[in-house]
């Protein structure tokens, strides 16, 4: 079963070399990798404050939107959700207390 992460992480890594002007993912791509960067930033401090002073909704949008532009920064590092997964499921084994065994080598 596909997940819905998965169909837009697609649907993101399609939009390379698609039209700024009609895609908002080529736009992002179209800037580069330090601006892609610092959109994560700005959502992630979006979400600190929805999380400190606003709802749940609101909270639930900047978390939308921090994901959002996580999978673009991973798909313009040539990443994907499958990595990520990886990842964490390798470190479903290792102790959490140690901080350097849960670090790729
Ligand atoms: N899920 C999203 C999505 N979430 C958030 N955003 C955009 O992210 C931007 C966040 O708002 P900001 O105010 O931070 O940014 P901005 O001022 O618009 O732009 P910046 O110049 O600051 O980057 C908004 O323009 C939102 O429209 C998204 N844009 C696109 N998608 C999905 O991505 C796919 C491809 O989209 P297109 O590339 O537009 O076809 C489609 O499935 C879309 O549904």
């Amino acid at each position: 079963m596909t997940d819905f992460l998965d169909t837009l992480e697609a649907t993101i890594r399609s939009r390379r070399g698609a039209d700024p002007a009609s895609s908002y993912v080529a736009k992002l791509f179209g800037k580069g990798r330090a601006k892609i960067a610092q959109k994560i930033g700005e959502e992630a401090t979006e979400v600190v404050i929805a999380a400190v002073s606003e709802g749940p909704q609101a909270l639930t949008g900047e978390a939308a939107d921090l994901v959002f532009h996580l999978l673009v920064l991973l798909a313009d590092a040539g990443l994907s959700l499958e990595d990520v997964r990886a990842e964490l499921r390798r470190r479903e084994g290792v102790s959490g207390i140690d901080e350097k065994a849960a670090r790729p080598a």
